[in-house]
């Protein structure tokens, strides 16, 4: 293999246009005397879109796509069509990707004409919840998968780039490859135009206090059944915390709602990171999160706990008082410390050092607030980030603490699959930089209905009700965001 092919990332100073695609016309050439090399990346910058107007054309399509945007951030990723799709399922799924991952890094060579992160090659995907997949709800997702699609636009506040991805052996010569990432790129979807649904109005945000709920899996007796058991296990000291979740599911028809549904959580929680992944025409997960499983720069990991929660107020006073009894409350904060103290603990092997303050802060979202504890660590050189990965994935504020204790109950108290639900889902790019978010406040649609799901951490000193209350909370937003349709 020749590694200098590989292992140079032509930046380019482009001054002008010609020499620009003489270089490229050069790059292709090269391209077609390594043996080696399968797949060639190639990353222009274009102009700005919005990625939700770009979605809502790729949605129209079939196949796979992808959308992940952090508002407040002004970043965003949307991309369509799988040209390698990486998956894996059961206990070495996380090692098992990386290991795929490499092979596609090393095969591939990249054209970028302007230095950035998010140049170059692109993984996206997720991951499910437990090792493996277990209903026929969840099909077409796999417990792993990580997608290079054959084309992505990334944008952040300064840039927008387009990326194409290709396999050589489609190929016959030069020619017809450079002709083809022309015809790419002159090819661009012109969205600059804000996505704007006329469904997508402001609403009374809420889903009526008074509306009644759609039936719930598990129904409260089952969950009431649940919660006393846990607290019991938890008296008996076979477990410390568990977090139990409910699924709950409405019938669904339009096709495009998927885009107008994103829209509105995207307005109403610009601070999340809202995201949506559709394998195939019936099988879309989708939500908006607050919780960040790990973000990866340049060997420093930024993690946080995200863990207790309560209510927004109705006026700005009501809602410090809030904010106050969740901080003093000692059972948010049991909740959240369990968090805290294993995330330090797991990064204990994989990090030479890790920073985090003494108290948690509040975290405000429009319909709930959470305590969060930001965590960074200086990883060791030679851990990759589907080690990480694996190490925190599932965190006691998803999973329970000690987890090993906690997994067979979650799997016995829930009478459904998690699937992707409150699994790490993200994006990576070649050089191991990129962020996983936890994907609660999320939702799978299947073609006839749509699921949404919702947890919460139970503690020796949860009940049975407000618990259910909590869960109520978090799911309102998502069912009020879709019965517009
Ligand atoms: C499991 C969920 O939330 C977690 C994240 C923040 C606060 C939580 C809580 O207070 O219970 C949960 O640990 C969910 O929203 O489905």
């Amino acid at each position: 293999m020749d590694t200098d092919l590989k292992s140079t990332i032509p930046v380019l100073a482009l001054d002008s246009a010609q020499k620009a695609d003489q270089h490229l016309k050069e790059f292709i050439k090269d391209l077609f005397q390594q043996p080696s090399i399968q797949q060639a990346v190639f990353t222009f910058p274009v102009d700005n879109t919005d990625p939700l107007s770009l979605l809502s054309s790729v949605y129209k399509q079939e196949g796979f796509c992808y959308y992940w945007e952090q508002p407040s951030k002004q970043f965003s990723i949307v991309a369509g069509e799988s040209l390698i799709k990486l998956s894996s399922a059961g206990t070495d799924r996380f090692s098992d990707i990386q290991e795929q991952q490499q092979e596609v890094i090393s095969s591939t060579a990249t054209f970028s004409a302007l230095s950035h992160p998010c140049a170059g090659l692109m993984f996206l995907g997720g991951f499910s919840f437990f090792d493996e997949m277990q209903q026929p709800l969840w099909d077409s997702f796999e417990a792993a998968s990580l997608v290079v699609p054959k084309w992505l636009i990334v944008q952040d506040s300064e840039h927008t780039l387009l990326t194409l991805t290709f396999h050589l052996d489609t190929f016959d010569n030069p020619d017809e490859l450079h002709q083809e990432v022309i015809r790419r790129i002159e090819n661009v979807p012109d969205k600059k135009q804000s996505f704007n649904s006329e469904n997508n109005s402001p609403r009374d945000s809420e889903y009526k206090n008074n509306r009644s709920f759609p039936e719930s899996s598990p129904n409260y007796k089952e969950w009431e059944t649940s919660v006393n058991r846990s607290v019991d296990f938890i008296d008996e000291q076979k477990f410390q915390k568990i977090v139990l979740a409910r699924q709950i599911s409405v019938p669904y028809e339009s096709k495009q709602s998927a885009v107008r549904f994103i829209s509105r959580l995207r307005e109403q929680y610009p601070n999340c990171s809202c995201f949506l992944v559709r394998q195939d025409e019936d099988h879309t997960f989708l939500g908006a999160t607050p919780e960040k499983l790990a973000s990866f720069k340049d060997g420093k990991l930024f993690t946080e706990a995200l863990a207790g929660s309560i209510q927004r107020g109705q006026t700005p006073e009501e809602d410090s008082a809030l904010a106050q009894n969740l901080s003093f409350s000692s059972k948010n904060q049991k909740e959240h410390q369990f968090v805290v103290r294993d995330i330090e603990q797991r990064l204990k092997s994989l990090a030479h050092t890790v920073y985090r303050e003494e108290q948690p802060k509040v975290k405000k979202l429009s319909n709930v607030q959470h305590l969060y504890t930001p965590i960074r660590a200086d990883l060791k050189p030679d851990v990759n980030v589907m080690s990480v990965l694996q190490q925190l994935h599932p965190t006691p504020a998803v999973g329970g603490y000690p987890w090993e204790e906690a997994a067979p109950h979650i799997k016995e108290f829930e009478n459904f699959d998690r699937g992707w639900y409150a699994g790490p889902i993200g994006w990576l790019n070649g050089s191991g930089n990129g962020e996983f978010a936890v994907a609660i406040r999320s939702g799978l649609l299947n073609g006839t209905h749509a699921h949404f799901f919702a947890g919460c951490g139970i503690v020796a000193d949860s009940d049975a009700q407000s618990e259910w209350e909590e869960t109520n909370l978090k799911l309102r937003p998502m069912l009020s965001a879709f019965e517009y349709d």
